[in-house]
């Protein structure tokens, strides 16, 4: 398959401050890659290494087949208008209209009027606002205004959408919503996402890939789903919720994928096997389409074996926390 945009041992000071090494990632048109990581982590400064708002020392950016260094100010141009970008404070027009606002990319690359008015018709009614085509963006409450940006973001018809932040100044519910806006719009127009957020339930919900910086370095990157059920070291303080373990005995971990997520494999094991084990936490999420979690229980240190036996036996995948 195509590779959309491939990034490879990218490196980017600022003077003497080394803010990313040795990055690599590679994407597939359709993908949902999250960026995620502290304050700090370098991860708009990826985000602007995309799209050439910055430049880089070390390493290989290329976007549809083209290296962004080497780029001149058209095919800079070009780059920008196959890459939209949403915003945390939504970067809209105060004094234009909703309508004024989507149709600005339009005006920039010299579409007719007559061509821009139908198309931003079609924007506003792909994300839910056709009525407010006239108001000025202070009458919107934020989820309204991030649906603006994103129909501006997409005014160019974009392979790739950069997402900064996007709902880290929404309410939860909107965030929902304007997430499902985000994986609507990626279904239907095979749109590469590019989500840079701090909010691991932003890449749980619409994210496939994932990757995770921090000081600039990936710590981890993959699938969504198998980072978040079995972080790598290093991670799980990122990833995973603290529990209480229970001192004694042997605290199991016990993942969940798609295929058995909703049986009760628990109570079957502690039947089918006569053993007792307490439950010391767990959660079932959704990830994009799947529902997958994991459940932490204690049992004893004798009954592992048995225990061991019976998930491999149920094709089940787990994990000792405190093997010795
Ligand atoms: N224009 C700049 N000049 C100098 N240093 C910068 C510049 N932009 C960012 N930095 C530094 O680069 C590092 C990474 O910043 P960046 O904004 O990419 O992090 P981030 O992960 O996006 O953080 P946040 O979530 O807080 O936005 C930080 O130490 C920041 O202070």
């Amino acid at each position: 398959m195509e590779t959309i945009i491939e990034v490879r041992g990218l490196g980017k000071r600022y003077g003497d401050l080394e803010v990313l090494r040795g990055v690599d990632f590679a994407l597939e048109p359709g993908d949902v890659f999250g960026v995620v990581g502290h304050s700090g982590a370098g991860k708009s400064t990826l985000l602007r290494c995309l799209n050439g708002l910055e430049d880089y020392q070390e390493g290989s950016v290329r976007v549809l087949g083209r290296e962004v260094r080497e780029l001149d100010e058209g095919g800079l141009k070009a780059l920008r208008r196959d890459m939209g970008m949403i915003f945390q404070n939504f970067n809209l027009m105060e004094r234009r209209t909703v309508g004024e606002n989507v149709t600005f990319p339009l005006e920039v690359w010299g579409t007719p009027p007559r061509e821009r008015e139908a198309r931003v018709t079609e924007l506003l009614e792909l994300v839910g606002l056709p009525d407010k085509r006239d108001q000025k963006p202070r009458a919107l409450s934020g989820g309204q205004k991030q649906r603006v940006g994103i129909a501006r973001a997409l005014a160019l018809n974009p392979r790739v959408l950069l997402c900064d932040e996007a709902t880290s100044a929404l309410d939860p519910k909107t965030t929902l919503s304007i997430l499902d806006l985000l994986m609507d719009v990626n279904r239907r127009f095979g749109l590469t996402l590019v989500v840079v957020t701090h909010q691991m339930e932003v890449v749980k919900r619409i994210c496939n890939k994932v990757v995770l910086l921090d000081g600039g370095v990936v710590q981890g990157a993959g699938e969504t789903e198998s980072l978040f059920l079995s972080p790598p070291e290093g991670l799980k303080k990122l990833v995973q919720d603290d529990y209480a373990y229970i001192p004694s005995g042997i605290n199991l971990r016990l993942l969940f994928p798609r295929e058995i997520a909703k049986e009760s494999v628990i109570t079957a094991m502690a039947r089918e096997l006569d053993i007792d084990f307490s439950v010391v936490g767990g959660k079932l999420e959704r990830y994009r389409d799947d529902v997958l979690g994991y459940l932490i229980v204690n049992l004893r240190r004798e009954d592992l074996p048995r225990v061991e036996a019976y998930l491999g036996r149920n094709g089940l995948f787990w994990e000792v926390m405190d093997r010795d």
